[in-house]
């Protein structure tokens, strides 16, 4: 496992290695002694799997509140998609900047979101599958949303969007008042 910084402290490129023979491939996903310094005491509580049907669709962006706030480790296991961290932390000096790679099979890449961040997708290929390692349990009480077409995030998404829920095209736009999430 290899990791790299982005532009945005703390956001994190996790590269994997697979390992080939003539069986096949053999990937770690998750280890705890490599991830220690950025996972800290937290550990990961719950594993989720999407798979979302029409390139362009788009999920998202979604954070939960403090004390619910978690980490997230984002893989794509099937298509590619354009992963979205987006900065919410107060007082960070990258608040509300946004920072996107492409993840595929291919490339073997996670993105490690923190605590603080909102996070998001855009599926460039048909059936494209996530597996969301996570450091909270769901607390649907605790979900926050922005909107993916938020001007003042600006985020330039690749494709038309052809898929939206109901629920991502309702979340408020960011107002003034919104000072971001302590930590
Ligand atoms: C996230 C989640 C959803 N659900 C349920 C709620 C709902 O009925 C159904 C679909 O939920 P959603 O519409 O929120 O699914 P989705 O829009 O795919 O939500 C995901 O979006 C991406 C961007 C993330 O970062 C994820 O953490 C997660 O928030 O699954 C759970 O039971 N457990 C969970 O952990």
């Amino acid at each position: 496992m290899n990791i790299q910084p982005t532009p945005i402290p703390g956001l994190m490129l996790v590269e994997t290695s697979p390992h080939e023979d003539a069986r096949g491939v053999f990937t770690r996903l998750y280890c705890e002694r490599t991830l220690a310094h950025l996972i800290g005491q937290r550990k990961i509580v719950q594993v989720n799997h999407s798979c979302t049907f029409l390139t362009g669709a788009i999920r998202g962006l979604h954070f939960q509140y403090p004390p619910h706030a978690e980490i997230k480790l984002v893989r794509c296991l099937k298509g590619r998609i354009w992963d979205v961290a987006v900065d919410l932390r107060r007082d960070s000096a990258t608040f509300l900047c946004w920072h996107a790679t492409e993840l595929s099979p291919s490339n073997s890449r996670m993105m490690l979101i923190p605590e603080g961040f909102a996070h998001g997708f855009q599926v460039l290929e048909p059936n494209s599958e996530l597996l969301y390692l996570h450091t909270a349990s769901y607390t649907p009480d605790a979900e926050g949303g922005l909107r993916y077409d938020d001007p003042k995030l600006g985020i330039s998404w690749p494709l038309n969007v052809t898929d939206l829920s109901a629920r991502d095209a309702k979340h408020p736009l960011i107002d003034r008042n919104f000072r971001g999430l302590s930590q």
